[in-house]
């Protein structure tokens, strides 16, 4: 199963840089350093100015896709999506199923002013600390990877670092478990991690489930304005859009066009 093998290799990973860095002392950097997080929320609330509110993501490979982009230049797509209305940038830094590296956060927070996901597979506090201290604003925990204990103490541990946090459901039993852990960002993926399956029905079926206070993400296989237009129509406040606008000939006319989708 894909997620297993994912996460399996996540783990093999950590344990040879907690050799380098442990987390001790990522943590005491981060108590001599300033790491100032942004207020995720306002960035991904949809509002009456600006209701259709887009994480674009950075993503050379995927599982499911193998190569998405030729010719990746993580740095140039970032700067793309900040000067043209993205309102926040998912960065994938799993290193071997989808070619993402740690060091783009770094690099890529140097000239944004937008907050930064990292997009990782996360099973440990190490991963947040790192996140942190590469510049991400925001972690992504997947409600399917994590028990209630692990989704609940890692959550408290990245709230604990003024990080954000970005729960990703796919079904009730993850959507039972994101409102147990207290998540205020719910992501609905429309993609079936184990299987790969797309259901973009998703949000039909669980928005509604989903106290109004909350923050709505809808991720994966978002590419067309009806479908954006629908699904914020029922309450979705934020797109993560990433292989679309890997493939699209203009990122700038594309980000236009879904932000401006509402009208
Ligand atoms: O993208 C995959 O193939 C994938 C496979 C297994 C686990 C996670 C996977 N993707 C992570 C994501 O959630 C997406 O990168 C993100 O939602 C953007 O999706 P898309 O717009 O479809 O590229």
């Amino acid at each position: 199963m894909i997620l297993e093998k994912i996460i399996n290799k996540t783990i093999e990973d950590l344990n040879l840089r907690k050799q380098t860095i442990s987390l001790e002392e990522l943590e005491l950097k981060i108590k001599e350093g300033s790491y100032k997080t942004k207020d995720v929320k306002s960035f991904l609330k949809s509002s009456k100015d600006e209701p259709i509110r887009i994480i674009a993501e950075v993503k050379k490979a995927s599982p499911s896709k193998g190569i998405i982009k030729e010719n990746f230049d993580p740095i140039s797509i970032a700067k793309e999506y900040n000067d043209n209305g993205a309102n926040a940038i998912s960065v994938l830094t799993e290193s071997h199923f989808f070619l993402g590296d740690l060091n783009y956060l770094k690099e890529i927070k140097k000239f944004t002013n937008i907050p930064l996901l990292r997009k990782d597979f996360i099973v440990d506090k190490y991963q947040i600390a790192e996140a942190l201290v590469y510049g991400a604003d925001f972690v992504l925990l997947i409600a399917k990877a994590l028990n209630q204990d692990e989704l609940n103490s890692l959550y408290s541990y990245a709230r604990s670092l003024d990080l954000e946090v970005l729960v990703e459901i796919h079904d009730l039993e993850d959507l039972e478990k994101s409102l147990k852990c207290g998540a205020d960002i719910i992501g609905i993926n429309h993609r079936n991690l184990k299987t790969f399956e797309m259901d973009m029905t998703l949000c039909d079926k669980l928005i509604p489930l989903i106290p109004r206070d909350k923050i709505i993400v809808a991720e994966s296989g978002v590419s067309d304005i009806e479908v954006i237009k629908r699904l914020h129509g029922i309450g979705a406040d934020s797109f993560l859009i990433g292989e679309h606008f890997m493939r699209v000939p203009s990122i700038k006319n594309e980000l236009l066009k879904f932000k401006n989708s509402w009208k």
